[in-house]
């Protein structure tokens, strides 16, 4: 299509006259539904969905997916109205090309439709469910690896399923609680094997996923008291797989100035299009019960084991973002690559990777060419990933991708100032009145206006660091040095 009309919307009538090159991956009519997706993100779209498409593409096999949004039903509306098409704009430095993926065969949000989520969950024909739900969407506790007891919602969806067979039309206010919903009533229609796969930015993402579920049904069965759920356990253990995951494609949010340019690449438009660079990347450990798509058709890596692979992307790559976001913030940055343009910022970021966080990683890998290539991809001109996106959910991502690194290198870490301005900037919004978009904000809120910021905030990352006199007055130091003048005393460090 050369004309733009700007009432076409994607749909199986507009692919029929679209280029051959942009008819949707896998064909229509491919794959019968053998996936549930939760979490229906624009990473899901750039990552999870164009893998697997092409997989199905390559490989074959009953791999459409259903994917269920949890709470908003507009990604949802707008996939029903192009009839599950959708398409990811890969953004190349120098130029652009867009695919269309016809890998959904259904789309639903949880809040408004439970009951079809839960039985599809509890479908034979579902053999994997794929997840991204955001770190905090597991409500595991990052410090002690369990369901937080202090959870309201968590422990609501728990104590209904613990009452016994739940109002199918219970509208679950957890992804946990969710996904138990879904598990029981598997396990009560004959327990079919199934793999749980997150594909969140989390080291270990599959044993986080397996301490929400194992946990959430523990705390279940301990408050029912019922032995036939005691066998719920059991199959957890035997039957159901927590494949751990690291998945990697920079995936900005998508922008109206996005859809105005797929639908100038389409001809028609698509309300639902994600943005993403060319690179991606996935290993996924291959422990899947009843199958999976042939992903490594598809360049996934299929390994016995992701923790190489999970510790330096958690450590070098989601680290700096959290660097240059917590700082550039500061400095009044806007995107990924106007803060790599800050010399002192880029300064920073390269001084805490290659002197702090790539020496504390015991790898094999070779992390000097991985550092290059990631600052290569971080300093994309025309990608637009906003630091605000990146600088949520601190108490999650923090702990996981900067504590390590202090673990190692101590108190005189630039690891504390990425700590000391993610403080800083949370003061700031708290005293501005800006609530903050964190699962611990109430905390994190009481940490950064108490009279000892430092030590509130290592509570909340590493209790074992809050206890250590000298890691406390160094983030004292730094945060203060921070709120006095950011720029200056940045240049300083
Ligand atoms: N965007 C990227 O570049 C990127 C790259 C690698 C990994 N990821 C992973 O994917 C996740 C989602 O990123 P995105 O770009 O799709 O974000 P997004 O904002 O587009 O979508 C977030 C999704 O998570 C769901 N969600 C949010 N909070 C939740 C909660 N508390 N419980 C259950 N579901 C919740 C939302 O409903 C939505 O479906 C990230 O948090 C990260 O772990 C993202
Ligand atoms: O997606 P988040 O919120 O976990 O983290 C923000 C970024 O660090 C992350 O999305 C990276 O862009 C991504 O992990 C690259 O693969």
């Amino acid at each position: 299509m050369s004309e733009l009309d700007r009432t076409a919307v994607l749909n199986r009538s507009a692919v029929a006259a679209l280029a051959a090159e942009l008819r949707p991956v896998p064909a229509v009519q491919a794959a019968a539904t053998g996936i549930v997706h939760l979490g229906l993100g624009a990473f899901a779209r750039s990552h999870v969905f164009d893998f697997t498409a092409d997989a199905v593409e390559a490989g074959g096999g009953d791999w459409g997916v259903l994917a269920v949004a949890p709470r908003s039903a507009a990604t949802v509306a707008a996939l029903r109205r192009q009839q599950l098409l959708s398409s990811v704009l890969i953004r190349g430095v120098a130029e652009d090309r867009i695919r269309v993926n016809g890998l959904l065969r259904d789309a639903r949000c949880a809040a408004e439709e439970p009951a079809a989520v839960v039985a599809a969950l509890a479908d034979p024909a579902v053999r994997v469910v794929t997840l991204t739900i955001t770190e905090a969407g597991y409500r595991v506790d990052p410090v002690t690896g369990v369901p937080r007891p202090d959870d309201a919602e968590l422990a609501n969806d728990l104590a209904a399923l613990g009452r016994g067979i739940p109002d199918p039309d219970r509208v679950w206010r957890t992804a946990p609680g969710l996904l138990l919903a879904g598990l029981l009533a598997r396990y009560r229609a004959g327990a079919a094997p199934v793999a749980l796969v997150s594909c969140d930015n989390l080291v270990g993402n599959g044993a986080v996923l397996a301490a929400a579920v194992r946990g959430g049904a523990e705390r279940i069965v301990a408050g029912a008291g019922d032995a036939a759920r005691g066998g719920l356990l059991d199959w957890l253990a035997d039957r159901v797989t927590f494949p751990d995951t690291v998945v990697d494609r920079i995936t900005p949010a998508s922008t109206e100035a996005d859809r105005e340019q797929a639908a100038r690449l389409l001809g028609v438009r698509d309300e639902a299009v994600v943005v993403g660079e060319p690179y991606r990347q996935w290993a996924v450990v291959d422990d899947f019960p009843a199958g999976r798509p042939a992903w490594e058709l598809a360049g996934a890596r299929l390994v016995d084991d992701v923790a190489p692979y999970s510790a330096v992307k958690l450590r070098l790559l989601n680290a700096a973002h959290s660097l240059l976001a917590e700082m550039g913030l500061l400095l009044g940055c806007e995107t990924v690559a106007d803060a790599l343009d800050r010399s002192v910022l880029a300064d920073l970021a390269g001084r805490y990777l290659r002197s702090e966080a790539q020496p504390a990683l015991d790898s094999p890998l070779d992390l000097t060419g991985y550092v290059e290539t990631m600052l290569a991809r971080f300093g994309h001109p025309r990608l637009a990933h906003r630091l605000d996106q990146i600088a949520v959910d601190g108490s999650q991502k923090l702990a996981q991708r900067i504590v390590p690194t202090i673990r190692v290198t101590g108190a005189g870490s630039r690891g504390l100032l990425v700590v000391a301005a993610w403080g800083v900037r949370c003061r700031r919004r708290v005293l501005a009145g800006v609530p903050l978009r964190d699962p611990r904000a109430a905390a994190l809120a009481g940490a950064v206006t108490g009279a000892d910021s430092a030590a509130g905030l290592l509570e909340l990352l590493a209790p074992d660091l809050a206890a250590d006199a000298g890691m406390r007055s160094a983030l004292t130091e730094r945060m203060a040095g921070l709120d006095r003048d950011p720029a200056g005393y940045l240049r300083s460090c």
